[in-house]
């Protein structure tokens, strides 16, 4: 079975209040995007972890697709299996793709093993292998809160759109970013915000981070401005960072040009 996990991007993002137990309560948008890895899952005669593609940080027993495969195994008796990782979508970048690939792993192997558990059931697994996974069962726009982990639906049509996201080669780890955040109540609700027209989101949907991150790492503000230059009719940097989208009415200028280290991707929303 091959799988196609996809990242994501934050579309606003207020980081509220510090919890009891170390996390964060935020509210944001989380919206899926074409930017994607790919997961082959096999049944074997031993469970093996392997990746080619963008090489990931940590051993590979560390993987989040293993670690879903050793949740799933705690209650099912399945039989070990082969898991390859073609890893595409940057690290330490704010595109959840780390959570994607966790997630996708329960989805693929419920499927695999004919597990039968619902989009709920799979849900309460993802969130214990990481706050945004269990935004990838459905994978569906929705408005996020609490840990990033409870969902709403949200009304937001962007389908036309166009969006071009760059990772400027900034590895920014998810816990490094929310050590810089001074939590504080919205001051415009991401939920109600981008109920607005996009041409007016520059001036009430705002990433948090960006406060945080922008003033050590200038070359985002930098990447943010020149997206707007280059007609974006909204640009921000998603999540804890350190990729930068910009989404177009019309095609992306192909006059937008980066330097060749950064990774980018661009497509339809
Ligand atoms: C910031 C967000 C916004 O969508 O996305 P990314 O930038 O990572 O994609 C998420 O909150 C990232 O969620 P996720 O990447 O799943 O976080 P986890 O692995 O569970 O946690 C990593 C670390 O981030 C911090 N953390 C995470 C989530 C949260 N609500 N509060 C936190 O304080 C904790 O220090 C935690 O140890
Ligand atoms: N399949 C995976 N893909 C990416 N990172 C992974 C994976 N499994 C474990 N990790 C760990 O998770 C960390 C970041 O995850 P990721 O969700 O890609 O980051 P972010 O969403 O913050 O950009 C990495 O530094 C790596 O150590």
């Amino acid at each position: 079975m091959i799988l196609f996990p996809n990242a994501k991007i934050n579309i606003g993002l207020n980081v509220t209040e510090r919890r009891a137990d170390g996390f964060h309560n935020l509210e944001s948008v989380f919206y899926p995007v074409n930017w994607c890895d790919a997961l082959e899952i096999l049944p074997s005669e031993e469970t093996e972890f392997t990746s080619s593609g963008i090489e990931i940080p940590g051993n590979p027993e560390s993987n989040l697709c293993l670690k879903a495969y050793e949740l799933l195994k705690i209650d099912f008796e399945i039989p070990p299996v082969k898991m390859h990782l073609h890893k595409n979508i940057p690290i330490g970048a704010g595109l959840g793709g780390g959570s994607a690939d966790a997630a996708f792993a329960l989805k693929g192997l419920n499927e695999l093993f004919e597990l039968n558990l619902t989009s709920e059931q799979l849900e309460n697994y993802a969130r214990k292998l990481g706050a945004d996974c269990a935004f990838f069962i459905q994978n569906k726009p929705v408005y996020a809160f609490n840990k990033g982990d409870e969902f709403e639906a949200v009304k937001l049509h962007l389908s036309g759109f166009q969006i071009i996201i760059v990772y400027p080669e900034i590895h920014i780890t998810t816990a490094e970013a929310y050590g810089k955040i001074k939590p504080k109540p919205a001051e415009i609700p991401v939920k109600k915000a981008v109920q607005n027209a996009m041409e007016n989101w520059q001036k009430t949907v705002f990433n948090d981070f960006e406060t945080a991150l922008f003033p050590t790492y200038p070359i985002l503000p930098e990447l943010k401005k020149q997206l707007y230059n280059a007609g974006a009719v909204y640009a921000s940097m998603t999540g804890s960072g350190s990729a930068v989208f910009g989404i177009f009415k019309k095609e992306i200028p192909a006059s937008l040009n980066f330097p060749d280290s950064f990774r980018s991707w661009q497509g339809s929303l």
